[in-house]
């Protein structure tokens, strides 16, 4: 199949009304951080467990379209046998792969940081396809205090999401392009917006020198947010209202979806915020999801560790999957909590 056939095929299988992404693609420090929480140990085998219990979620189809998973994940398998990937096929989701490698210190930028991993990319997506990933994902990071993100670190992550984006689309690789704006912080909304306004316009303008095909790429923003030590937290309105504000300013409209990242909301406050996004529709594009914690966290609280609670896991997930998609139709109601 030509290239452009198979990324636009791609596309239509993520983007489909009422369902969005599910993020299962933690680092092994992340997912060590999350297990730490429930009492269980990272092995090898516990996140086999775990992320088979994901994937076995009867119905996941449903209201998920397409997974990101980590690297180790590729090659691991259910009780049974099923190459988790194929797992995934079988449900009728794609599925997706984490390439980044990490973020550091940007040399020369106190306090901002890039992402690595560009080395070896194409070789290691063509590997990765033949595994079954279809759509990739690369995430870069932005703090907000008095003196970052400076304009060094904003063209240097714009510059290097670009590329990776454009290396992607060279292997029929869908990119999703993750430029998180930290909530860390004491900043109010308006801050916020002001640096998310300057991180996505460069980025685009990245994209566009990279001659990247934005009917063929997603976005993951963070949404726009005061910091999380700031006093007064935004109703889902006014957030709705900052982050579409922005978003129309600097996001082309060939572009399909905007799948957004949690980034440390609570499961309600994301499906809030969501629900209130696509109640100002209509918008050039699908609003949509691409959580992690906020789809994951009821699963690993029911789950902990026991497989007697694989089930009640499997139960929690659906819901919170099934709730986000009716904010992805405008239609989630907090009564449905
Ligand atoms: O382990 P990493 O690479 O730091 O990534 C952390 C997580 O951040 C995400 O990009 C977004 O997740 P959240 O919705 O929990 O913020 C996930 O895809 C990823 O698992």
């Amino acid at each position: 199949m030509a290239i452009q056939d198979e990324l636009q095929e791609t596309i239509e299988q993520l983007v489909q009304k009422g369902k969005g992404i599910l993020a299962a693609d933690e680092s092994n420090p992340t997912i060590a951080k999350r297990f730490d929480a429930i009492g269980v140990e990272s092995t090898e085998e516990q996140r086999r467990r775990y992320r088979s219990l994901i994937l076995e979620t009867p119905g996941l189809g449903d209201y998920i379209s397409g997974i990101i998973l980590f690297e180790e994940t590729l090659e691991q398998r259910t009780d049974e046998g099923t190459l988790l990937p194929e797992l995934a096929s079988l449900q009728g989701v794609v599925a997706g792969i984490k390439v980044d490698k990490g973020k550091g210190p940007l040399a020369n930028a106190p306090g901002d940081e890039i992402t690595q991993g560009l080395d070896g990319l194409e070789q290691r997506l063509a590997g990765y396809k033949a595994q079954g990933a279809r759509f990739a994902k690369w995430r870069n990071v932005y703090h907000i205090s008095s003196h970052t993100p400076s304009p060094l670190a904003v063209e240097a992550n714009a510059e290097v999401l670009a590329r990776y984006a454009a290396i992607c689309q060279s292997q029929g690789i869908v990119p999703i392009v993750e430029p998180e704006v930290l909530m860390d912080g004491e900043h109010d909304i308006q801050r916020c917006a002001e640096v998310s306004e300057v991180v996505l316009h460069a980025l685009f303008h990245a994209l566009h020198r990279h001659r990247v095909v934005l009917e063929h790429a997603l976005l993951k923003p963070s949404m726009v947010t005061p910091g999380n030590r700031h006093p007064h937290q935004a109703r889902p309105e006014e957030v709705a209202r900052e982050t579409v504000r922005i978003l129309r300013r600097t996001v082309p409209a060939a572009l399909p979806s905007i799948n957004f990242l949690s980034g440390g909301q609570s499961p309600e406050q994301a499906t809030a915020n969501l629900n209130a996004m696509n109640a100002l529709a209509p918008q050039p594009w699908e609003l949509s999801f691409s959580y992690g914690r906020a789809l994951q966290q009821p699963a690993l609280l029911a789950w902990k560790g026991d497989p007697d609670n694989v089930a009640a896991a499997q139960a929690a997930l659906y819901r919170r999957a099934g709730l986000n998609g009716a904010a992805r139709r405008g239609e989630y109601q907090t009564n449905m909590e």
